[in-house]
């Protein structure tokens, strides 16, 4: 029942590209601040709403939403390769639970997750294996999305689940705001391209170092104002943001993706990640924000946000 929520931005660049001192110092603060409000906390088990960049979900399936009972990480970008911890009887009773309450969600046993998943638990636990976790992926990539309505549904189904359970639940976030990298469009990707996200499993690391070239040259170029991707919008990040703190979902629900994209960025979907969390957590009870933060980093090609909430009738 006790169920807290952290969502939080990614970036593959985080610490390997220079930032000006005072954002990399602001950005430890925050993540320090959020390593003791997770740890006074004490989760047994962590929700991980992630988004995946074509390394574990690729168009030859490509459903909406899934929820792993065992995962690998692929290690890109430097991030930790592994199994992650996962309770698989728990997940699985989760999935089952989740299609009861009509939400079609798919099931892996063997999913595979990237930076998007491993960034955060890194950056709170100090790596992979340490907690249990859940992962739920919710396509943040690839289109066409799933309506927000049933990201919200499909987080509420989750937050009813553990709603009359002991664990102690952290539902944790992953990626947004908004943010146009260049990970690939079916609709504009050349032929070689589609090939990589049509069924690109086990990329080689050439293939894969040099994807990851292209991300940190965009990165350069966006920092230095001559790159061609759609720019950061702050406005629609602090909008989207104070839509969550004040718990309007309904509103957030109510987002259309082709506005999503044209205002915020093709990315900008990964905050079907903190819909889906902010549901879970506002369907055990009325929530109150901590820490929250926001900072545009272009040398991140990212809108960076953070909060944290948890149940105000603690
Ligand atoms: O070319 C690819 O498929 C990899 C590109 C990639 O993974 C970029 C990721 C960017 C983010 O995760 C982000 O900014 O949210
Ligand atoms: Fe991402």
């Amino acid at each position: 029942m006790p169920m807290h929520l952290v969502a939080m931005s990614h970036s593959p660049l985080l610490d390997k590209v220079d930032v000006p001192e005072l954002v990399r110092a602001e950005l430890e603060v925050v993540f320090e601040s959020l390593r003791k409000v997770v740890s006074a906390f004490a989760p047994d088990v962590v929700v991980l709403f992630t988004p995946d960049h074509y390394n574990g979900f690729f168009y030859d399936i490509m459903p909406p939403f899934c929820i792993g009972t065992a995962a690998e990480a692929i290690g890109d970008f430097e991030s930790a390769a592994g199994s992650l911890n996962v309770p698989d009887d728990l997940a699985e009773e989760l999935a089952r639970f989740v299609l009861s309450r009509d939400v079609d969600v798919a099931l892996s046993r063997a999913m595979h997750v990237d930076h998007g998943a491993v960034q955060p638990l890194e950056i709170l636990f100090g790596g992979i294996e340490s907690i249990p976790v859940i992962p739920v992926f919710v396509n943040g990539v690839a289109e066409p999305f799933a309506p927000m309505t049933r990201v919200g549904t499909l987080g509420r189904a989750i937050g009813e689940f553990f709603a009359d359970r002991p664990e102690r639940v952290l539902v944790l976030a992953s990626g947004g705001l908004s943010h146009d990298p260049p990970v690939p469009q079916w609709a504009t990707a050349p032929s070689p391209l589609r090939k990589a996200i049509l069924d690109g499993r086990n990329r080689t690391p050439a293939a894969r170092a040099e994807r990851e070239a292209r991300v940190f040259a965009t990165a350069r170029d966006f920092a230095q104002g001559t790159a061609t991707i759609q720019d950061l919008n702050p406005s629609w990040d602090r909008e989207f943001m104070s839509l969550c703190r004040s718990g309007r979902l309904e509103e957030l629900e109510s987002y259309s993706s082709e506005q999503m994209t044209s205002d915020a960025g093709h990315s900008s979907h990964e905050v079907r990640t903190w819909v889906a969390a902010f549901a879970a957590q506002a369907s055990i009870s009325p929530y109150e924000i901590g820490i929250e933060f926001y900072k545009p980093i272009r040398e991140y090609i990212a809108g960076f946000g953070v909060m944290t909430a948890t149940s105000s009738s603690r």
